[in-house]
């Protein structure tokens, strides 16, 4: 079991890691999920005893690490970039940590323990019959089942894995997440699994932890934070599909329905509704409405109800179905912020790869303005011309000034 307390890392005055709390449980397999920049990675390292902690403690099996040493801490890390010895064969490779690992008493007689423990677990891999090989006639995907088999070869007592698959090709990464899933289930290793690819996260662990700008938003099953999701962060972040962020206000409406008004257009929520009375009890408060591909669907344009109206922008066919782009006069918002504010990132040591990564999210992200609309691939509609959505109540999600999810 891996517990962080209050975990707390900074970096001069900027906090990349926040007050994490969290518990894996023995065999489980956790995802860290977050933006480029939240603070994954040094999650990892700091359970690893890579850094040291500016507060909080990383607890293993119940006992507090802070006086282990990375080497006696039993885990095996798997980095984004697996930098193999190119002068040693493949089998080498993966023996190395065992050859130069912590425990001095393996030396007498490791290669021949060495030579079984790896030509088992290069077969559990499938590079069995690569074992003779040079770290440079291998391709991407060999050099991560390398990577992987280099860190079991240990037996750890939990793998930590930084974005094993993110330079594999589409194909292959979904290949080998399937094998990685398959092989901790099998092995009943606890498992930490940094991406920031919500797909893999949600279609691996057992439970994710979405992470941002240091801090955890929501701890949950993929099927939690997907659908029941704790704040604005994680709505817009974790979805299926597009997820428009509008501003809205709620009042009280008429015999005990709560009115959402956004703008030119507004909802009603009827007293039956379960969400109402609280709404009602917020009167004149302003909210950000989520409205999610799954919370709308299309209807005639004359319907009544929860109906939102726009005109068509453009369409995307996907074959099986259409998304239709519909332009209205709600006021989107952007999605919560990623990044840390520019200034205070200028003032880190330059650490090139993360920085380029970064670059991206330094402006604040464009809102997105359109409703996004699954409808049959049948009857395509026009461009401008008019559409309507219904809105499925139980699907839409209601935020407070702070992000906070009003339930
Ligand atoms: N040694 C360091 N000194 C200063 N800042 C650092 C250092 N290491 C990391 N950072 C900063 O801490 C923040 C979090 O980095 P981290 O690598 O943990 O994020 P991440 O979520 O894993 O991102 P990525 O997906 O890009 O790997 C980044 O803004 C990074 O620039």
């Amino acid at each position: 079991m891996i517990e962080t307390r209050d975990l707390t890392k900074a970096y001069g005055r900027r906090m990349v890691v926040d007050h994490v709390t969290m518990t894996v449980e023995q065999g489980e397999f956790i995802a860290l999920l977050g933006p480029t920049g939240c603070g994954k990675t040094t999650i990892l390292r700091l359970i690893a005893g890579l850094e040291d902690p500016t507060s909080g403690v990383v607890l293993l099996d119940g006992v507090d690490t802070s006086q282990i040493p990375a080497r006696d801490r039993g885990l095996a890390m798997v980095f984004q970039e697996f930098a193999p010895y190119p002068h040693m064969s493949v089998a080498e490779n993966i023996a190395a940590p065992m050859r130069f690992g912590a425990s001095g008493a393996e030396t007498a007689g490791t290669k021949v323990l060495d030579r079984q423990r790896v030509a088992e677990v290069a077969a559990e891999l499938g590079i069995g019959s690569l074992l003779d090989r040079r770290p440079d006639q291998l391709s991407g995907g060999q050099r991560q089942r390398v990577a992987v088999a280099r860190a079991i070869v240990r037996r750890p007592r939990a793998f930590l894995l930084d974005e094993p698959l993110s330079q594999l090709d589409a194909h292959l990464r979904i290949a080998l997440r399937e094998e990685i899933a398959a092989l901790a289930k099998r092995l009943g290793v606890t498992t930490i699994y940094v991406t920031h690819d919500q797909s893999e996260a949600l279609m691996l662990a057992s439970r994710i932890v979405v992470l941002n700008r240091g801090r955890v938003h929501q701890i949950g099953t993929p099927q939690e934070v997907r659908t029941d999701p704790d704040d604005v962060f994680v709505a817009s972040f974790v979805s299926s599909a597009q997820t428009t962020l509008v501003q809205g206000a709620v009042y009280a409406g008429k015999d005990g329905a709560a009115e959402l008004d956004m703008g030119s257009q507004s909802i009603v929520i009827p007293a039956s509704d379960p969400a109402a009375a609280g709404l009602v009890a917020r009167h004149t408060e302003r909210v950000t409405v989520a409205l999610r591909s799954e919370a709308m669907r299309p209807c005639p344009v004359d319907a009544a109800g929860a109906v939102l109206r726009g005109t068509v922008a453009f369409v995307e066919d996907l074959g099986a179905e259409l998304l239709v782009h519909v332009a209205t006069d709600l006021v989107a918002l952007p999605p919560p912020q990623r990044a840390a504010p520019v200034v205070e990132r200028r003032r880190l040591n330059p650490i090139p790869r993360q920085r380029q990564a970064e670059a991206a999210f330094e402006e604040p992200e464009e809102p997105l303005r359109h409703l996004v609309v699954r409808a049959p691939s049948g009857a395509r509609p026009a461009i401008g011309s008019a559409f309507a959505v219904e809105v499925d109540l139980r699907r839409l999600f209601l935020f407070d000034r702070n992000g906070y999810r009003l339930r």
